[in-house]
């Protein structure tokens, strides 16, 4: 079975995406998001300038990876300065792919959902391809969906605080109302484990930063998040089993010690 994420018409092996700020040196970014697997990598023209050193080493290492590209708008606060953004890293870094971010608020980074539709709407008449950091609220997402977006990033928690899935109930409905719309989380993920879950949910796939580039040792971290993601997936299409509210014995019980039992066949089917 063919099991690839499916983005924009693109087919990936990995399903974690990466980011490439906060890590301790450009060699260790490198490493790292190698040592991760992931196949797409988003960066900030913004912070990470081709023009500027560190910034070009991070272009350099992106080219010869032949990863996709991803860049984000990280830090805007407007869609004026989102579309001004993403004109210029679509000649800049020569993609139309664009992680949208419009931050309302300071405090948690969170998603401006009125910015967040105005400034999709317009990304898509120009023709991005629009992946938009959003909250996990359903009719937002149902709205991003309208103005052209193919793919949207819920968060797990505001970026950078490692909480994991902060509010399950409405991932889950996320999930389910739009099962055919690839959904990546993204933000927030602390550990391998929140990462695994998320895709035990059924999520197609993760997008994390901090918690790699910040780790003691980020190449052996991004190996985990690697296996993770990889082990929930295959988790998922498993197919889970239900949980139950009373106990139910795994070893069935017969009337004789099972050095005295004769199995007819079937019995134990
Ligand atoms: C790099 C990037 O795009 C971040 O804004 C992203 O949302 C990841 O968040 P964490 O750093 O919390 O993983």
């Amino acid at each position: 079975m063919t099991d690839k994420l499916k983005l924009y018409g693109k087919e990936f092996d990995s399903r974690l995406l990466v980011g490439t700020a906060l890590y301790p040196s450009p060699a260790v970014m490198r490493e790292s998001v190698s040592a991760s697997g992931s196949q797409i990598i988003t960066l900030s023209l913004r912070r990470q300038n081709p023009e500027q050193q560190q910034g070009k080493m991070i272009w350099d290492y992106i080219q010869e990876s032949g990863c996709q590209l991803l860049p984000n708008t990280a830090g805007c606060k407007t869609p004026k300065e989102v579309i001004a953004l993403a004109e210029m890293s679509r000649e800049i870094f020569a993609t139309d792919w664009l992680k949208l971010e419009v931050i309302g608020d300071d405090y948690n980074l969170q998603p401006d959902p009125y910015g967040l539709i105005e400034a999709a709407r317009e990304l898509v008449k120009r023709g991005f391809k629009v992946l938009p950091y959003c909250t996990d609220d359903l009719v937002v997402c149902r709205k991003l969906l309208e103005v052209g977006c193919e793919v949207l990033m819920p968060w797990g928690s505001p970026i950078g605080t490692g909480r994991g899935l902060m509010n399950k109930y409405n991932l889950q409905t996320l999930r389910e109302r739009l099962p055919d719309t690839p959904l990546i989380i993204d933000a927030g993920i602390g550990a391998p484990s929140q990462a695994g879950e998320a895709m035990e949910m059924g999520f197609d796939a993760v997008l994390l930063n901090t918690a790699i580039a910040k780790a003691q040792n980020p190449v052996l971290m991004a190996q985990a998040f690697k296996l993770a993601i990889e082990s929930g997936r295959a988790a998922r299409n498993a197919g889970l089993m239900l949980k139950r509210q009373t106990a139910s014995p795994s070893t069935p019980t017969l009337d004789m010690p099972f050095w005295q039992q004769t199995v007819t066949a079937g019995e134990n089917a």
